[in-house]
């Protein structure tokens, strides 16, 4: 059995992996912890694997106390750039503790970052909008800026240059936010969950990759995969594809 702590309990994600969890056959939920509560409970009931769906604000004091503490991680919360994901790296290595850090669980956003990955260099111009509910606090999502910085990594790699376009003039974010060049816009609304759109065009076609979740259950096998595999990748991990062999 593997003992599980979940901080950010209470929320919309946590309580979701609350369930999963208690559902695991090979898991236990032995610690549920939210922001009035102490992160030492984690190490009281000798969690082995935490996971944390809080807020970018508090994950890296989360991920710096499971280090310290010994105990391995599972990110969902979103907000992590390049520093930030180097500090996680280096608490990991100094530790041996394992940490995946998932911008996205579900499976089909995972082979979405893929695909866009691949196409992106057979293409002049991309662009990424991505839709979520309207409770969520940060834009654009980690998921969509993720993805942007694979279709910019791409497009380096292939030699492309800035997406070409002839704007010169534009309202205050009518062409989104820049992220590794590539414009990401950001819709929010009542009723959505999660959902993105990475749309590529060259001279005479145009290449539309879309995901939707409709509930948080489609992120949980890919926790569940999180959970039961973080324990054997000493050092940081970033992104749920390095487990599924794609
Ligand atoms: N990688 C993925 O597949 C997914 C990632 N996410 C990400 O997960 C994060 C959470 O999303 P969601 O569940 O919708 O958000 P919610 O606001 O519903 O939940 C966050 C929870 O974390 C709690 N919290 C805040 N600070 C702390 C802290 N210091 N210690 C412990 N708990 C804390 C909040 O408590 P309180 O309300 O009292 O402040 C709240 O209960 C976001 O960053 C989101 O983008 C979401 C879905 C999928
Ligand atoms: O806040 C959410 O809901 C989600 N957050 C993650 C993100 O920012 O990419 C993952 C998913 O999009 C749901």
């Amino acid at each position: 059995m593997i003992r599980v702590g979940v901080l950010g309990a209470n929320g919309r994600m946590g309580a979701t992996v609350c369930e999963a969890v208690d559902g695991a056959e090979d898991m236990e939920l032995v610690a549920t912890v939210d922001e009035s509560d102490s992160l030492s409970t984690l190490a009281e009931r000798e969690a082995e694997v935490a996971v944390d769906f809080t807020h970018p604000d508090a994950v890296m004091d989360n991920l710096r106390y499971c280090a310290e503490a010994g105990i391995h991680a599972v990110v969902g919360t979103s907000g992590f750039d390049e520093e930030r994901l180097g500090t996680v790296s280096g608490w990991a290595r100094e530790s041996g503790v394992g940490v995946l850090v998932a911008p996205n669980f579900a499976l089909g956003a995972v082979l979405t970052m893929r695909f866009a990955e691949l196409a992106a260099r057979y293409f002049d111009t991309a662009e990424v909008i991505e839709l979520h509910h309207n409770r969520k606090v940060d834009a654009p999502s980690g998921t969509a800026a993720h993805t942007a910085r694979l279709i910019g990594q791409a497009r380096a790699e292939a030699g492309l240059g800035a997406n070409p376009d002839a704007t010169t003039s534009a309202m205050p974010g009518a062409r989104g936010a820049e992220v590794a060049e590539v414009p990401v816009h950001s819709v929010r609304l009542a009723g959505l969950v999660a959902h993105q759109e990475v749309l590529f065009g060259s001279a005479g076609e145009t290449l539309t990759i879309r995901h939707d979740s409709m509930d948080r259950s489609s992120f949980m096998p890919g926790v569940l995969l999180g959970v039961r595999q973080v324990g054997t990748r000493p050092g940081l991990t970033v992104g749920l594809d390095k487990l599924m062999d794609i």
